[in-house]
């Protein structure tokens, strides 16, 4: 497989939290206690929808990249409640993250709405950061990679060469998500190799070689750096730690 350098990229998955006044600050904050980092990072923050306008135009020239948590994959139409991929490229939204544990646990969603879901976020113009992970139970019987394996085959399936060298996969253990209980780096790095090595067999090396994969589950700034020193691990997908510019800073200078 081909050696690419990749550069880390650290996101922020708010989910349900911050006001719009919240988001601002948090931005502000964010924005002071990174703007030394250079750019070795790409640092990306993903406020609920109605935090995305706002922020768009508070983050202005700033080093910090927007997403969108979700979106429908039609493009417009009689989808109540529902937020199009042209409407969050309009946003000034860079990535938009698909198949989130909690959207497939809580909302049903299935590895083809995912698919979907990323078909439409690439037509928009966007980079997909796209989500897989297996359950506490899953895990115990062993079947880890089995689930993993078909998450990834079915949210990547009909995309080119060209469309994935470019995506953000994570891998994201549903166990792990907000408990505390983060992966361990040997757990994370054998999945992340595991998701390199199907890369390659359903593409190529250099694909696989230039894909990113992030660790999401309980990163904190105290086991940040040990997970992204992993050879596979290219950043990372925060949580809970997220909501606190702190300690959000402190992960992206762990990926530093
Ligand atoms: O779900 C996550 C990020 O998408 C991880 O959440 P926590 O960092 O709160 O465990």
């Amino acid at each position: 497989m081909a050696t690419a350098r990749r550069r880390k990229i650290v996101a922020g998955n708010w989910k349900m939290n911050k006001s719009v006044p919240e988001a601002l600050a948090l931005v502000r904050d964010l924005r002071g206690q990174v703007a030394s980092l250079g750019d070795t990072v790409e640092v990306v923050v993903a406020p609920p929808f109605v935090a995305l306008q706002p922020l768009h135009v508070a983050l202005e020239g700033a080093p910090l990249a927007l997403a969108a948590q979700n979106c429908h994959w039609e493009s417009s139409g009689a989808f109540t409640g529902e937020i199009s991929a042209p409407m969050l490229a309009e946003l000034g939204c860079a990535y938009v993250i698909v198949g989130h544990s909690e959207r497939r646990q809580l909302f049903g969603d299935t590895d083809e709405q995912v698919n979907k879901r990323a078909k439409a976020v690439r037509a928009a113009g966007m980079t997909p950061i796209i989500c897989v992970g297996e359950t506490l139970a899953e895990r115990e019987a062993n079947q880890t990679l089995a689930v993993v394996e078909r998450q990834v085959r079915g949210a990547l399936e009909g995309f080119g060469v060209k469309d994935v060298a470019g995506f953000v996969l994570a891998y994201e253990p549903v166990w792990a998500i907000g408990t505390g209980r983060n992966a361990t780096a040997a757990q994370a790095q054998e999945v992340h190799a595991a998701i390199r090595g199907l890369v390659e067999r359903l593409y190529d090396g250099e694909t696989a070689g230039r894909v990113r994969i992030q660790y999401g589950g309980s990163v904190k700034p105290d086991n940040a750096a040990e997970l992204l020193g992993q050879p596979d691990v290219d950043g990372a997908l925060v949580g809970g730690a997220s909501l606190k510019a702190g300690d959000f800073a402190a992960i992206v200078k762990a990926a530093t």
